[in-house]
């Protein structure tokens, strides 16, 4: 048997983050707070080729990515975001649009999910189109109704090709209480407007009951229980193994912040 910590230790310790004994009070408080930051899933959906990939690295990594790929399953990125006095690690799945890359993994995106952003092409009328399908498969997949959910035109800096109207897509997002953002991943000078996607998602989750989702590195090889089967699962996928060679550049261990 290993003498690896992580695999030997019961999971719930895992999760917490390593265990740190000391007698000093301050110190036991500060391991506290860590120990009670709150982590939130978001998911990412929408038609291939919209710009999820683009989109989530922005805001994780703060610029538009060299060159780009088709998301093979799903991708994850990590940032911290501060609200009022709390931080908050937002954990995002930037899944897959073609479905031949979903098929396998499609019941692990909507597990535990805190959140969603609809994204579509302002480009491409079929991408926007395409949208009451989305959000049939987050209600096949019996997604909360009461989540915060967003919806995302991206491209927009691509002005004379623009073939989404605000007014309807304005429209839609009303019928389907959602707030819509236009923006770009492609675009600098729209950044904080990327930002702003995402600190507003974390604002409203910011009032959310508390739920602890599983942090992505505490999966713990050969633990089977319920909580760990989902990363037993991603990770001995083949799929996954190559995405984590090919595509994990933005991975969560580069985006990861440290507060
Ligand atoms: N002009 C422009 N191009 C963008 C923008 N965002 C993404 N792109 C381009 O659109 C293409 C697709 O971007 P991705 O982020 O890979 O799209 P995706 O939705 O993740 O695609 P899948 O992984 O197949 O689901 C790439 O060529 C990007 O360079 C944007 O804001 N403006």
């Amino acid at each position: 048997m290993s003498d690896n910590t992580s695999q030997s230790r019961p999971l719930s310790e895992v999760a917490q983050g390593p265990r740190t004994e000391t007698a000093d009070a301050g110190a036991v408080k500060v391991v506290e707070k860590q120990a009670q930051k709150r982590i939130f899933k978001i998911i990412v959906i929408g038609d291939s080729n919209v710009g999820k990939t683009c989109l989530t690295y922005r805001f994780c990594l703060g610029k538009f990515p060299d060159k780009t790929e088709a998301t093979i399953g799903v991708d994850f990125r990590e940032k911290c975001v501060q609200v009022d006095d709390e931080h908050l690690k937002l954990q995002l799945w930037d899944t897959a649009g073609q479905e031949r890359f979903r098929k396998s993994m499609v019941q692990h995106y909507y597990r535990n999910v805190h959140a969603v952003v609809f994204v579509y092409d302002m480009t491409k009328m079929s991408s926007f189109e395409n949208m009451p399908q989305w959000i049939e498969e987050c209600d096949r997949h019996n997604l909360n109704k009461h989540i915060p959910r967003i919806l995302v035109g991206n491209k927009c800096d691509m002005i004379e090709r623009v073939a989404v109207n605000t007014n309807l897509a304005q429209k839609f997002a009303d019928t389907h209480n959602m707030p819509l953002f236009e923006t770009s991943a492609k675009d600098d000078e729209k950044a904080n407007h990327v930002d702003a996607i995402f600190l507003t998602i974390a604002h409203k989750l910011k009032n959310s009951k508390p739920m602890m989702p599983p942090h992505l590195t505490d999966f713990v090889p050969g633990d089977t229980s319920p909580r760990n089967i989902e990363y037993i699962d991603l990770r001995s996928s083949p799929r996954h193994r190559g995405l984590q060679s090919a595509t994990r550049d933005a991975s969560v261990e580069k985006s990861e912040c440290a507060c």
